[in-house]
């Protein structure tokens, strides 16, 4: 088992390799493991009235709770076995936790902790495939701060980046999963909506621009005005994730060019021009 353990580094797949193994020497229902830090939540099989847990260690260092479970009570030499098992977990697990936390690391944006560029092609790439095969809509929103070069020359870098920061926190929360938002560029971010149209994406636009305004407005005795351009486009037929963001990069300035602190989306259908909203 030592060997088919060091064959991997994906997480996912290292703890199916054990638990198939274990299961084979204890019979049990199900296993779970968890790292919270990490945002690591595995569950494999069922559950069972009697549950056995350890808190996997190494050096030092936690790597995460496992868990296992049954209807029968465990015996003192099963849980010898399931002891000495999960001792050569411990190096091949914490290789792919480090595995994992280097690939995290380099998705993120680490002013904003939210996806960066990398993130976004990726995800967009895959939701495109999703939304092919399935024949669902996609849409994006590109939005950009207004003004941002002299929000930093007026009250400084640090308070630039305060403001990209809370601008994202207030995206996260005006959508239903954090995970969905990226930052493409200096103050520009990108929200990939699966599933969504064009009207649900402009929809959604227009209450993240509302809310950016109004919680920078909220905040007394400060001259700062944050404002967005946004640009919403909904995937076309025949067109790749690059044509979508360009589309919406397009919507994006045409918010710009109309005043900013508006919502532009990019027309259904290619030939068609954009319409500003509401
Ligand atoms: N504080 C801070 N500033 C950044 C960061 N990334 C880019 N910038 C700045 O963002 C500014 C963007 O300025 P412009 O591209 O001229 O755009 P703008 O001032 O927002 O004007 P409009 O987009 O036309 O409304 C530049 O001054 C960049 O230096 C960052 O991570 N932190």
């Amino acid at each position: 088992m030592v060997l088919a353990l060091q064959t991997t580094l994906d997480i996912d797949q290292l703890l199916n390799l054990f638990s198939t193994h274990l299961k084979s020497v204890v019979p049990h229902a199900g296993s779970s493991f968890c790292n919270e830090r990490l945002g690591i939540e595995l569950s494999l099989g069922g559950h069972g009235r009697h549950v056995c847990a350890y808190n996997l260690e190494l050096e030092n260092e936690f790597l995460g709770e496992w868990r296992m479970s049954r209807n029968r009570r465990f015996t003192e030499p099963e849980l010898a076995h399931v002891e000495a098992l999960l001792c050569r977990l411990l190096y091949p697990l914490r290789n792919g936790l480090k595995y994992r936390e280097a690939l995290s690391y380099a998705h993120t944006d680490q002013l904003t902790q939210t996806g960066n560029r990398t993130a976004l092609l990726d995800s967009l790439k895959r939701e495109f495939d999703l939304a092919h095969r399935y024949q669902t809509p996609l849409s994006i929103i590109l939005l950009d701060v207004d003004h941002f070069k002299s929000i930093n020359d007026s009250f400084g870098h640090d308070i630039g980046d305060a403001v990209l920061r809370a601008v994202a926190r207030a995206i996260k929360d005006s959508v239903r999963r954090s995970d969905i938002l990226f930052r493409y560029g200096g103050e520009e971010f990108v929200i990939v909506l699966a599933n969504t149209s064009r009207d649900g994406a402009a929809n959604l636009a227009e209450r993240v621009r509302v809310m950016v305004e109004t919680s920078f407005r909220a905040l007394r005795g400060s001259d700062l005005c944050v404002t967005l351009s946004l640009g919403v486009a909904m995937m076309l037929p025949g067109e790749t994730h690059l044509d979508l963001l360009r589309r919406a990069d397009h919507a994006m300035y045409q918010a710009k060019h109309g005043g900013r602190n508006r919502v532009v989306a990019a027309a259904a259908a290619a030939a068609a021009a954009e319409s500003e909203l509401p």
